[in-house]
């Protein structure tokens, strides 16, 4: 079976469902604007004539109808980086400021963690964490080739993150992008759908929990945490956030985005959770001709337990 065929039932047209997930994904490229405006991007895709078209809710985003981003000069030149339009979802709601204190919990190889620091305009503190040591090798070059200088880089498992290699005690705001099962990047990768099991969607749900329960801990009263996933299985998404509102002083907030989404949903396979998760967002790929993708956004509430719990440091810290 299809797994796509699971949400037919949370879809308002199955038909152009099944449709858009079946089409490839043109190639989209971000505007670095640590080193260029889009206007200046359009002006040297114009010059080298590479076919680009706006994307009507975001102007830093191009379309790259013809070509991979990695092979022309504003690439080189850390003007652009290749990043798919839902990924950038989870930095406009993380709206982090110049000298904020940003916790990016799954950060490779880098694409929410660059956009984010051209947010923070370079400045302030920006943790880089990933547990996969070939991956931040990826994330180290896209930070160095955008030009970078605010991530610090580090390789732990985010379900125990320690604080303390750093000199302070709890995060402004985190990013927790989680692995998961990738449904909603089939137009990319058709072979998530061939390779799909319900025990291994159960199984990354839990490591999700994991991860985003730690970043909670680790982000201070009144921060925010986003939570993001390239899935529509909702055992990744709602029950993972029901799970976390249950456990930890936290509270799911409405946020805004500027493209076409659907509520969050309150009930799957006899499960039912919090009216809240209606605050949260899914993107179906036919709605706005992009991959899937789930985002929800979260208000730390009470005193945590930002300082560790006890676990030891796992991983290195190196200065990016
Ligand atoms: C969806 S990808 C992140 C993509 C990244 N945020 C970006 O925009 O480029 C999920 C990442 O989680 C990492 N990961 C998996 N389990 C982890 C864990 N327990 N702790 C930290 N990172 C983990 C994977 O290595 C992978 O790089």
């Amino acid at each position: 079976m299809n797994p796509l065929e699971r949400y037919l039932p949370l879809v308002d047209d199955e038909d152009a469902f099944l449709a858009a997930c079946d089409r490839p994904l043109p190639s989209v490229v971000r505007t670095n604007p640590i080193a260029a405006t889009p206007e200046r991007v359009r002006r040297a895709f114009d010059e080298e004539g590479i076919d680009h078209e706006p994307v009507d809710w975001h102007d830093g985003l191009f379309r790259l109808p013809s070509g991979s981003p990695g092979t022309n000069w504003p690439y080189v030149h850390g003007w652009i980086h290749g990043q798919e339009e839902v990924s950038t979802l989870p930095g406009l709601a993380l709206d982090a400021q110049p000298g904020d204190r940003v916790l990016d919990a799954c950060a490779a190889p880098g694409s929410k963690t660059t956009q984010i620091a051209a947010d923070m305009d370079d400045r302030g503190t920006l943790v880089a964490n990933d547990n996969n040591l070939g991956r931040l090798s990826a994330l180290r070059h896209n930070a160095e080739r955008l030009g970078v200088t605010n991530v610090a880089v580090t390789n732990q498992d985010a379900r125990n993150l320690s604080l303390r290699p750093f000199p302070f005690d709890a995060f402004d705001r985190a990013l927790v992008d989680v692995p998961c099962s990738c449904e909603g990047t089939c137009r990319k990768n058709p072979d998530v759908l061939d390779e799909w099991t319900l025990d291994h969607v159960e199984a990354i749900a839990g490591v999700g929990k994991g991860i985003l329960t730690r970043a909670v801990q680790a982000t201070r009263p009144g921060g925010v945490v986003v939570f993001s996933t390239c899935t529509f299985a909702p055992e990744e998404n709602e029950a993972v956030l029901q799970h976390v509102l249950e456990s930890e002083p936290c509270e799911l907030e409405a946020f805004d985005l500027p493209l076409h989404t659907e509520p969050g949903i309150t009930a799957w396979d006899g499960e039912t959770f919090d009216d809240a998760m209606r605050r949260a967002h899914r993107v179906y790929p036919h709605h706005n001709d992009t991959g899937g993708f789930f985002c929800a956004k979260l208000r730390v509430t009470d005193d945590g337990t930002a300082a560790d719990s006890g676990s030891e440091r796992i991983g290195e810290v190196t200065a990016e």
